[in-house]
C-alpha cells in the first residue's frame, strides 16, 4: 500500500483520531504550541512519529497550503456498494446515497463529502474512470469528513443505478432544465441523488436511468449552480425532511 499525504490541521487531526493508519506527521517549527500538543497527544495514542521541520520543507511537499501540518497516511480505502447498505441498516435508516457522474474538481468532491457527513449520507458513489478520486486536496477540503463517509468506485454508473433500483433505491437526477422542483422531493424514501460533471452535467444515459430529475429554481443570469452547492441544497432538503425540527 503506497503512502498519500494529507495536509492541514483538521484533516490531520481527524486522520489521527479516526484510527486511520498515519505513518508520520510533519509539523512546522512555527506552529501554535497548543496545536502541536494536541497533535502529539493523538499521535502518541496512534503510535505515530511527529517530526518538527522547517516550513520550507512543508512548502515543498504540499505547495504551501498546509497550515503547518502534513501527514503521510496509508492510501484511502474505497468501499463497496454493500458497505453503503450496511451503514444505512446499522443506523436503522433508509439508504441515502450520492452518485457523482464524472465530477472532476477535487474541491467539489471534498466539499460534497463534508456536507454529506453533516446530513447523514451513507456513502458516495463515483466512477473508476474520468472522475476525481480521493486525493490530498479532497481530504483537505473535506476537513476530516473523508474519514467518515465511505466512497465507492464503480466501473459503470448506469449499471450501478440498475442495481440500486433493484434494491428499491429511488434515483434522482439533478439538472437546471428539469421540470420538477427539488422541494417536492420525498426525502424520506431510500434515495440516491445524482450530481453531474461541472461542465457537461449528467450524461444522457445516466439521466435516462434516473427515476426523476429535479431542478433547483434559479432567478439570476447564470445558468447553473456550482456542483457542490447544488449537491448541498439537495442534501439539506432531504436531511430536513428526514429530521423533524427538534430532533437534529
Ligand atoms: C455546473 S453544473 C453543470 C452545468 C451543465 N452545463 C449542465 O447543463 O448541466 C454541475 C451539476 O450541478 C447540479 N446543478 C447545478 N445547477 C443546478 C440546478 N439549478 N438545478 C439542479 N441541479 C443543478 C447538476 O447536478 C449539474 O450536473
Amino acid at each position: 500500500m503506497s503512502d498519500e499525504i494529507i495536509i492541514g490541521k483538521n484533516p490531520v487531526l481527524e486522520a489521527l483520531s479516526s484510527g486511520r493508519s498515519v505513518n508520520k506527521v510533519f509539523v512546522a517549527e512555527h506552529l501554535n504550541p497548543n496545536t502541536v500538543k494536541k497533535i502529539k497527544q493523538l499521535a502518541k495514542e496512534a503510535g505515530t512519529i511527529v517530526q518538527h521541520v522547517p516550513k520550507a520543507k512543508l512548502d515543498s511537499i504540499s505547495n504551501g497550503n498546509h497550515q503547518g501540518i502534513v501527514a503521510y497516511v496509508a492510501s484511502y480505502d474505497y468501499g463497496n456498494l454493500e458497505d453503503l447498505f450496511v451503514r444505512a441498516e446499522q443506523r436503522g435508516e433508509d439508504p441515502f446515497f450520492i452518485i457523482l457522474d464524472e465530477l472532476e474538481d477535487p474541491h467539489n468532491l471534498g466539499s460534497i463529502l463534508r456536507t454529506a457527513d453533516a446530513t447523514g449520507v451513507h456513502g458516495v458513489i463515483i466512477p473508476k474512470r474520468r472522475s476525481v478520486g480521493l486525493t490530498a486536496t479532497v481530504a483537505k477540503t473535506a476537513a476530516g469528513a473523508i474519514e467518515h463517509i465511505p466512497v465507492v468506485r464503480v466501473t459503470n454508473i448506469a449499471d450501478t443505478i440498475d442495481e440500486l433500483k433493484e434494491r428499491h433505491v429511488w434515483v434522482v437526477g439533478t439538472e437546471g432544465e428539469a421540470t420538477e422542483d427539488y422541494r417536492r422531493l420525498d426525502g424520506t424514501m431510500p434515495i440516491a441523488v445524482v450530481i453531474g460533471n461541472e461542465g457537461k452535467g449528467i450524461s444522457r444515459l445516466v439521466r435516462k436511468k434516473c427515476d426523476w430529475t429535479v431542478r433547483i429554481p434559479m432567478s439570476g443570469e447564470v445558468s447553473s449552480l456550482n456542483a457542490s452547492v447544488a449537491c448541498s441544497l439537495l442534501l439539506y432538503e432531504i436531511y430536513r425532511k428526514r429530521t423533524p425540527l427538534g430532533e437534529s
